[in-house]
């Protein structure tokens, strides 16, 4: 299928250290690599780039096969006609704005007209002129992204593109980023650390952990369901929610999430969002119980019991899934059974809200 990437590979380094990945990434759309520092992110990344090469394994875009050790096959870098966009930009110093950026276009070959389309795309028409070091960390990673568009690439690698930028410049940037990864129409895959920039840029989520791929699948799925310990622990967050606002007030956000109604402290992030919150952070109570502070009241159905030492891990259906965590005797206390009816409390304040994309 058209803008198909698959691998299956095995890097190994020197000292011991050993990447071993498998993946299938969508043809659309953006596919994180998501896991903690060290978990092998950048290699596989690289790899896919031919900047280095795999000790064992095969990597396929589309019907071509770019990378087979067995077969001897190693397409150089320049042939694959992916855009790599660094951690921190890598621009060339000497050149201006609008030279690093035709130097892109110019290597691959890309038709005219392609560089002046990428400036005018990332709005750095005005600072053409300038070079690297007259510019804003932001504005020097809108070039690096203009510069991998002007290439025409047929896929586009990002290496934590927005990790080097201070906390304002990285929100604004991740919004911008959002934006032009859905017009452009091109699958990508995205290295990142970091939930938000996960949350908010990727369609499809593979988390690493000690240099092995643990999960893949859509974004809010495998936030929810992780698939063992280790991804619910670089995951983090157990229940995340795709969201639509319905109005705010306040300073409140009022969400629809499926049948159910949810409050988070706002602003809003935009009209679609996820609303995520700790499994630690919901209250259960028997039903009919008296008023509280909590702004968040759900009806709730038990569907499941797993103990997790002293706590107990509960999911809920509230029309849709849902994940608290509380103790063992509070489980007992509330007689807590699949099929038992159970409210389910969440403080405004801890639900968190992040853009999606749409
Ligand atoms: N050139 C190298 N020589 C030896 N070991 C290496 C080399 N490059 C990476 N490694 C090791 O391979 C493992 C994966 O590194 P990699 O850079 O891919 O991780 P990462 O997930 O991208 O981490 P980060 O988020 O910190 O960039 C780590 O244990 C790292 O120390």
């Amino acid at each position: 299928m058209a803008g198909a990437l698959s691998l299956d590979l095995v890097r190994r380094f020197p000292g011991g250290a050993a990447v071993a990945a498998s993946l299938e990434a969508a043809p659309e759309g953006v596919t994180v690599l998501f896991g903690p520092s060290g978990a092998g992110k950048s290699t596989v990344l690289r790899c896919v780039a031919g900047l280095e090469a795999p000790d064992v394994g095969v990597i396929r875009f589309d019907e071509e096969t770019w990378f087979d050790r067995a077969h001897g096959v190693d397409v150089p870098p320049q042939a694959r006609r992916v855009g790599y966009v660094f951690q921190d930009a890598a621009l060339f110093p000497h050149l201006t704005v609008e030279e690093n950026v035709r130097y892109g276009a110019r290597a691959r070959g890309a038709p005219p007209g392609a560089a002046g389309e990428a400036l005018e795309r990332l709005g750095l028409a005005l600072l053409s002129h300038r070079r690297p070091a007259e510019l804003s960390g932001g504005e020097r990673q809108r070039v690096s992204l203009a510069r991998a568009l002007a290439s025409r690439p047929r896929l586009l690698l990002l290496d934590e593109p927005l990790s080097a930028l201070d906390a304002p410049t990285r929100e604004a940037l991740r919004a911008t980023l959002r934006d032009l990864l859905a017009a452009v129409g091109l699958p990508a895959l995205l290295v990142t650390h970091d939930r938000i920039e996960a949350l908010a840029l990727g369609d499809r989520l593979a988390v690493l952990a000690k240099g092995r791929i643990r999960q893949c699948g859509p974004v809010a799925e495998v936030f929810a369901r992780p698939a063992d310990l280790e991804v619910a622990a670089v995951v983090g967050t157990e229940n995340v929610l795709p969201a639509e606002v319905a109005g705010e007030e306040g300073g409140l956000v009022h969400l629809r999430v499926g049948p159910a109604e949810l409050s988070a402290v706002g602003p809003a992030p935009g009209r679609r969002c996820f609303a995520c919150f700790r499994a630690e952070d919901v209250l259960l109570e028997a039903p009919g119980g008296s008023p509280t502070s909590a702004r968040n009241r759900l009806a709730a159905t038990v569907r499941a019991l797993a103990p997790e030492g002293p706590l107990s891990r509960v999911t809920l259906d509230c029309g849709f899934p849902l994940v608290a965590l509380v103790t063992r005797r509070s489980v007992e206390e509330l007689e807590l059974a699949p099929g038992r009816p159970v409210l389910a409390l969440l403080k405004a304040p801890a639900v968190r809200l992040v853009a999606r994309a749409g």
